[in-house]
């Protein structure tokens, strides 16, 4: 078993961040945590309709609570996955940094238009031409997702198991070289 600190994957929608979130929970021992999942569980409600109801900026309010309450009472045992969104707001990206080990599951434009091209669930993406509103959102948060992650995971050309591999040993060798240069 691994020894480490809390685990935040952020990253695009279709990263894969709830797919390898979960998997490397699994392998780590720990507490596995969906924001998204956290965020309808305290509103009794899922996330399209907290977006018609509410408008995105409902849905921003709940997100920024939620992330403020899973990243603050864990101490080291559990792994978040975010949605894509989380970077957004500064506020967001400070609770990030102070709290954990943020990875960034990198995905194409193409590889998120495919792996989300079978859900109707975000309510971002159902418009009429999902993969321009992916571009425009990667254009503005890759930036920000490499302003908190600490590594950086490329996801393209690989199966979820060996992307949680990979995952896996970035961590490992991130927190040795932390242990021997401290
Ligand atoms: N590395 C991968 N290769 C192929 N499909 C993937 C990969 N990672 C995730 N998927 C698939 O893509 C879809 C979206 O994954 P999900 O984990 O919900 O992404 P996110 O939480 O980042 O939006 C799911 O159907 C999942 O099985
Ligand atoms: O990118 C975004 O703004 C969003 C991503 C979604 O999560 P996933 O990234 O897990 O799909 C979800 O939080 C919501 O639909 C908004
Ligand atoms: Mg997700």
């Amino acid at each position: 078993m691994i020894k480490a600190p809390n685990i935040i994957l952020v990253g695009p929608m279709g990263a894969g961040k709830t797919t390898i979130g979960r998997l490397i929970s699994q392998s780590m021992d720990k507490d596995f945590y969906d924001l998204d999942k956290v965020i309808e569980d305290n509103a009794g409600a899922d996330i399209p309709w907290i977006f018609e109801r509410e408008g995105e900026d409902g849905f921003r309010k709940r997100e920024t609570q939620a992330l403020a309450s899973v990243a603050q009472s864990d101490k080291g045992d559990s792994v978040l996955a975010t949605g894509g969104g989380i970077v957004m707001r500064e506020e967001n990206r400070d609770i990030l940094r102070e709290n954990a080990l943020v990875v960034y599951l990198y995905a194409s434009v193409a590889q998120q238009l495919y792996r989300t091209s079978k859900s109707t669930h975000r309510p971002l993406l159902q418009t009429g031409d999902p993969k321009a509103t992916l571009k425009k959102l990667f254009e503005v948060r890759d930036p920000l997702y490499r302003e908190v992650a600490t590594l950086v995971i490329e996801t393209d050309s690989r199966h979820p198991r060996s992307v949680a591999n990979k995952v896996l040993d970035a961590i490992k060798r991130h927190l040795k070289e932390e242990t021997t240069t401290s």
